[in-house]
């Protein structure tokens, strides 16, 4: 006999009301996920539901004749038009987050071209171990983007009702191991969704790239990496226009609820029809570590909440010199035996980085020749180490100068702006 669907649905939506908990009988089982544990209701017990300000009885009727079951429905007479329908709707919703909450999230790469007759996607459970809860960045800008995201959930009517397409995008851009890869997989687990990562590198031309994003599903995570090494490549088998087709053409209309993220090392050469909003609609700044950073990882990789050395560590900080969490996590995960010398270590690393910079290249002498000579718009040289990884340390100088590149009338004082909030901490723009 076929399993009646609507049976299970609200059985699985009963089961997942905290009223559970209050019925006499429940059974206890162990969930899909290791540590998990599901109260069921037993037979014939009953359930109070709210929904509207309606109370709603619910009972588990096995019957004595032959066992089948059935769920009994019991509303006063005075709610129950009002109600009913919307009630089986918001019955329907909740058990497919619930549904999509027990999935094994999985991640699918694109396969090079030639074994196209097996489709060109191939996946694998998506075991990455980062949670959101696991990056080390700015408390407000993590909270802000869980909302985004948790807001997008539930905004299906609301896309509908625009006639928009019910998808969101991302842009997570930042230097090398400030954690946008991860951040990338914290998404994914935290939306439930499965993870499709787009090798640029593996696609042949722009129809190949529409026929990749129409064999993705919906209530999906579609993810190009490193975009803006990509786009500033010389020949490329995609083109600028096969990319924003793809962002927010036609096809990607198909399938919904969907979320793109692009990750980036810098956003500033960046043809900005690529960033313009429907395109990407939040833009996520990750930064280099400061001081705030450091605390969490230490935290985190060692167990230190407080430390005698913090101080001066917050010292190192304050002169400018900085480190990815990548390089810093790294330093702690190898001395974790000691952090005492986790600690001294990671001064030491920030201390001989600083010094490196300076010497191999001081920024502020760069753009006062720049500014005694040739235009700073000609001067490739001091554009490309502007943007390149550079501590705040030379960022002060830069403010330094900040002041003279306004006075001197200089148009491209924008780009100044740029680089100074890009140096600040992590920030998150919603378009
Ligand atoms: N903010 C962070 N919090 C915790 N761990 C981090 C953070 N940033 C980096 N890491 C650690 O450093 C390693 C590299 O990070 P990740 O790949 O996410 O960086 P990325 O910004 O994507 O780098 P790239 O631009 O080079 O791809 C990972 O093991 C990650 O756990």
């Amino acid at each position: 006999m076929q399993e009646n669907q609507l049976y299970r649905r609200v059985l699985t939506y009963l089961n997942s009301l905290p009223s559970v908990e209050d019925s006499d009988y429940a059974n206890l089982y162990s969930g899909a996920k290791s540590n998990d544990i599901v109260l069921a209701l037993d037979d014939n017990q009953t359930l109070i539901d709210t929904f509207l300000s309606a109370r709603l009885h619910w009972k588990n009727e096995k019957s004595d004749r032959d066992g089948s079951r059935a769920l009994i429905l019991k509303i006063r007479k005075k709610d129950k038009r009002r109600i009913l329908r919307p009630y089986l709707q918001h019955i329907h919703t909740a058990f497919d987050e619930i549904d999509q909450r027990k999935k094994e999230v999985r991640l699918y790469i694109n396969a090079e071209a030639e074994t196209e007759r097996n489709g060109r996607w191939r996946s694998l459970p998506f075991s990455h171990p980062s949670t959101i809860d696991t990056v080390a960045m700015d408390a407000d800008v993590k909270n802000k983007i869980k909302s985004d995201m948790e807001s997008f959930l539930k905004s299906r009517q609301y896309y509908h009702r625009l006639g928009r397409v019910w998808k969101r995008s991302y842009l997570l851009y930042g230097p090398s191991g400030t954690g946008k890869s991860s951040f990338v997989a914290g998404m994914a687990k935290f939306l439930c969704y499965d993870v499709y990562n787009i090798d640029l590198s593996n696609v042949t031309d722009d129809s190949d790239l529409k026929m990749l994003l129409l064999q993705t599903t919906s209530k999906s995570l579609i993810v190009i990496e490193d975009l803006d090494r990509y786009l500033a490549a010389k020949s490329t088998a995609v083109s600028l226009s096969g990319i924003l087709n793809f962002m927010d053409g036609i096809f990607s209309c198909c399938g919904e609820e969907r979320v793109m993220v692009f990750t980036m090392n810098g956003k500033d050469q960046i043809d900005p029809t690529v960033l313009r909003p429907g395109r990407i609609d939040v833009h996520v700044y990750f930064p280099l570590c400061d001081f705030s950073a450091f605390k969490t990882l230490a935290s985190s990789h060692l167990g230190l909440k407080e430390h005698k050395l913090f101080p001066q560590v917050e010292e190192v900080f304050q002169t400018g010199a900085s480190l990815s969490p990548a390089e810093i996590g790294e330093i702690m995960i190898s001395n974790r035996t000691s952090p005492s010398r986790a600690i001294k270590t990671v001064i030491t690393a920030l201390q001989t980085n600083n010094v490196d910079r300076r010497g191999s290249g001081n920024i502020g002498q760069r753009l006062t020749q720049s500014l005694s000579g040739r235009s700073y718009e000609e001067s490739g040289e001091c554009t490309g180490s502007l943007f390149s990884r550079e501590g705040s340390h030379t960022i002060k100088e830069f403010r330094k100068l900040y002041g003279l590149l306004r006075r001197s009338g200089r148009k491209n004082s924008a780009d100044l702006d740029v680089l100074e909030k890009e140096n600040s901490r992590h920030e998150i723009e919603v378009k």
